[in-house]
């Protein structure tokens, strides 16, 4: 069997309970999960309200900080826990609500990825990727064409017989994306499964979860600390603060108009690393007479290859120094990023936003400089 006849069946629960081709495969409906420790302390609210959808085929990164509810999120998605309110589906049925030997089956839709891959380091690779479906009870031949197919997906038949401390990360991760998938899941949830990888690695296993979502139609959950990982291969992010989805919508335009602060942060992260360290430490938040304000400028539509820059300051006779710039593609569009220096009087720095935003693109302060 070929990579391509291991495209998941339509699971039939779907079709039994009426659920429409439309309907999302995993739902998050008004999520809530309070932590009691101690009867005697505080409770901990670590999701508050929780409402995401995620459709079949789709994407969705959930980024958040440490502590932002991330973990807990999975576990409940996972049917490990249960919320203290709302409910959650996955694929029509309402997995909130079942008993443990229910869950159990209803985890079968579900393939983790983790962040230490957690293999047993006793077993080789080929062992590994067979544990789930020898759980099953597969018969032992099928065990067999079922992990060359496997390890023939994420490139790693050469390596079937080694053993994990003899595989780099990333191969680590490619037998831990193996196993996630073997009993046919609906929804690979990946749990900061890049975050123990270089970045050159972490591109190469984000590029498999990209190509094994559209082989298999999977659905893809990713949940991490970092957008870079989302700015990749994500199709939709919703941004976790405090237990709350404070954003959500279209990777791309949650890019380019980030509206919460803890959005900006994440978005900066990446983007803001194209300031030199010295300015970084030089921008002050007041405006300095006679100073430099410093624009962030985004350019998302066609206006990206017109010389809009030298027209503003045709415009309003201005001098505008470009300090930093890139191009790169965020979810398989081209998003540029120009960060320049403008003269810091207010009036000037209204007046150039303001010629930028008739031509559509979007400034952001990010500071002053002398
Ligand atoms: N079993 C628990 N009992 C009490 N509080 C808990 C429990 N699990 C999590 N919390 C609290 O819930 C909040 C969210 O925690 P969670 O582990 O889900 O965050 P996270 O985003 O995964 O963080 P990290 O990235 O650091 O793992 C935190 O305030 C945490 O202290």
């Amino acid at each position: 069997m070929n990579a391509h006849s291991s495209v998941i069946p339509v699971a039939d629960s779907a079709a039994r309970q009426g659920v429409s081709r439309t309907d999302p495969v995993i739902r998050l409906d008004r999520v809530g999960k309070v932590y009691r420790p101690r009867s005697d302390a505080a409770p901990v609210t670590a999701l508050d309200d929780v409402s995401i959808d995620v459709g079949a085929g789709e994407i969705l990164g959930i980024i958040g900080r440490s502590g932002a509810g991330k973990s807990t999120l999975v576990r409940i998605v996972n049917a490990l826990e249960r919320p203290t309110s709302g409910r959650v589906l996955i694929d029509g049925v309402t997995i909130s609500d079942l008993e443990e030997s229910a869950a159990r089956t209803a985890r079968r839709t579900i393939g983790m990825v983790f962040q230490h891959f957690a293999l047993l380091a006793r077993r080789t690779a080929a062992a590994n990727v067979a544990l789930p479906l020898e759980i099953a009870g597969w018969p032992r031949r099928d065990i067999a064409a079922r992990v060359d197919e496997l390890l023939d997906l994420v490139g790693l038949s050469a390596q079937r017989d080694r053993y994990p401390s003899e595989l780099s990360g990333g191969q680590k991760q490619r037998v831990g994306i193996a196993r996630a998938l073997a009993i046919r899941p609906k929804v690979l949830l990946c749990d900061e499964a890049t975050s123990a990888l270089d970045p050159e690695t972490t591109q190469q296993i984000l590029a498999l979860i990209a190509r094994i979502r559209r082989e298999l139609h999977l659905t893809v959950v990713l949940i991490t600390h970092e957008m870079s990982v989302v700015k990749s291969i994500a199709d939709r992010v919703a941004v976790l603060d405090r237990g709350r989805v404070v954003e959500q919508g279209s990777t791309f335009e949650v890019f380019a108009h980030p509206e919460h602060e803890t959005t900006r942060n994440f978005v900066g992260s990446v983007t803001g690393a194209l300031l030199s360290e010295d300015l970084r430490s030089r921008l002050v938040s007041e405006p300095i007479p006679g100073g430099r304000t410093v624009l962030r400028i985004v350019f998302t539509g066609p206006n990206a290859d017109e010389p809009v820059l030298s027209r503003v300051t045709r415009l309003l006779g201005i001098d505008v120094n470009i300090l930093a710039g890139q191009i790169e593609p965020i979810a398989g569009r081209s998003f540029g990023t120009l960060i320049v220096a403008v003269p810091g009087d207010p009036v000037t720095v209204d007046a150039v936003r303001n010629a930028l935003g008739r031509l559509h693109l979007s400034t952001e302060v990010l500071g002053h400089v002398a």
